[in-house]
This record gives C-alpha cells, structure tokens and sequence, in this order.
C-alpha cells in the first residue's frame, strides 16, 4: 500500500505524513529530503548547482541514503548524518536550483522506487510521476501567509521575509507541483495539524494496518 501527499513548501507534508503514517503503522518518506541532501553536497564542495555531472556526481560517488522511519526521516552520507543540516535558509534557497535537474530528478526516483512498501511518501510528484499506481493520493494546499506564520514559530526570520522565500520556491517548484488528477486536494489554511491528518485518515478505512 502507498499513500501519496504532495504539496506545496511548507503546507505541512511532512507533520501530516508523519501523523498519517503513525495512525496507519507504517513508515513515511519525505522525498525533499533527497533534494535538500544534493544541495547540500553541492554547496559544501563549492559545486554549481545547475552542473548536472557534479552534482549526480556527488550523490552516487559517495552513498547517500534515506532512511525512512514512522518516527522522522533521516539521511546519511556513509557513516555522516546529514538530517540536522537540510533545512537551513541556504538550503532552502538552493534546493530548487538542483530539483530542476532531470538527471538529479531521475537518481531521486530509483531511490524511491527501491523502497518496501507498505509507505505514506511526501513530496511534490509523489502521486503524478513516481507512484502513479498510488492507492490513494492526496494534495495539501495553504496560502503563503499562513504558510508562512506557521514557519515563523521554527525558524529566526521574520513573516514577510519567509513568505516572500516561500512564494520564490514556489515558483521555482511550479512544474513539480501540479495535483495529480486523482488527488485529494486540501486546502489546510483552516485545520490544525490534527485536523488535516484526520481529514485524510477519513478517506482510508480500507488502508489502515
Ligand atoms: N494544519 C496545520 N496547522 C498548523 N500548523 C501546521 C499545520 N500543518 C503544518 N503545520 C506546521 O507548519 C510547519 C511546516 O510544516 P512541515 O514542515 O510539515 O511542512 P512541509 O510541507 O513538509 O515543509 P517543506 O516543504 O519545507 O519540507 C511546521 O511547523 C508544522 O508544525
Ligand atoms: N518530490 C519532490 C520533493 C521535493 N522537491 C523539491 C522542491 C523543493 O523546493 C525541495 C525541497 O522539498 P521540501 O523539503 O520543501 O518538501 O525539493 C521536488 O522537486 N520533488
């Protein structure tokens, strides 16, 4: 079984999946981890990141791996955890320059595609392009100004500042973030975190373990 919920940055995937893998008793994958990881890489050795060579490069010469649990995702270079360091501001605004390599794109799929199944996967194309077969798909949607208060209460800048980084990466991410045509689409302005998982949980009886 594989439960898809794509969105937008920051519209709560990742607390959601989490929340929703937990009820169902199976582990989540936050496929933007893998992105933020390349950039990662990539700004630590000084690379370019529009160098498609250099970057795949970087990722399959030195093993990067994603470790998906129920309780939190975790990436892994060899024997380094690369976790803590993914969702830094300089991250955030490099990630989308190495999502937009196709090559990048392609090696994020295959690591996806290796993962056991039974999974809830989060990202942007989890339920249009890497798990089309998905039995149920979901897409959360929030203004950037809510997006943004929420962010606010994690991280130091202030509200227009990262809703003006968070409308910037929208645009950058817009040919990755289209619903899948058979998506549940959830605007989450006006739910909490529980309400939102609930909401899908709702439409999985059959699903859960
Ligand atoms: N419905 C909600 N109500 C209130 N706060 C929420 C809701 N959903 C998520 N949040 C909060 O918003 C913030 C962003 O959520 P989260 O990190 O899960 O989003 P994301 O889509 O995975 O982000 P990114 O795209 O940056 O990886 C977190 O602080 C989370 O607790
Ligand atoms: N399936 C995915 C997941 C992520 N991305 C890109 C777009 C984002 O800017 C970046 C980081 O993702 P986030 O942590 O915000 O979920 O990675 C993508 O293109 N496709």
């Amino acid at each position: 079984m594989i439960v898809t919920i794509d969105g937008v940055a920051a519209s709560g995937k990742s607390s959601v999946s989490g929340g929703v893998a937990r009820a169902l008793g199976v582990p989540y994958v936050s496929s933007g981890l893998l992105y933020r990881a390349a950039a990662l890489l990539a700004l630590e050795a000084g690379v370019d990141l529009r160098d498609a060579p250099a970057v795949l490069g970087l990722l399959e010469g030195r093993g990067v791996r994603l470790e998906p649990l129920a309780e939190g995702n975790r990436v892994w270079l060899g024997q380094r955890e690369l976790t803590a360091d993914l969702h830094s501001t300089r991250v955030d605004k490099g990630v989308s320059a190495v999502a937009a390599l196709p090559d990048v794109r392609a090696w994020v799929d295959a690591q996806l595609r290796l993962l056991p199944e039974p999974f809830v996967a989060e990202g942007r194309d989890m339920g249009t392009n890497v798990f089309p077969q998905a039995q149920a798909k979901f897409y959360l949607t929030a203004s950037p100004r809510v997006r943004a208060e929420r962010r606010a209460k994690e991280r130091p800048e202030d509200i227009p500042a990262i809703e003006a980084a968070l409308t910037r990466r929208d645009e950058a991410d817009r040919r990755q973030i289209t619903p899948a045509a058979d998506a549940l689409v959830i605007d989450t302005g006006p739910l909490d975190l529980q309400g939102v998982i609930d909401v899908i949980l709702s439409t999985l009886p059959d699903c859960r373990s």
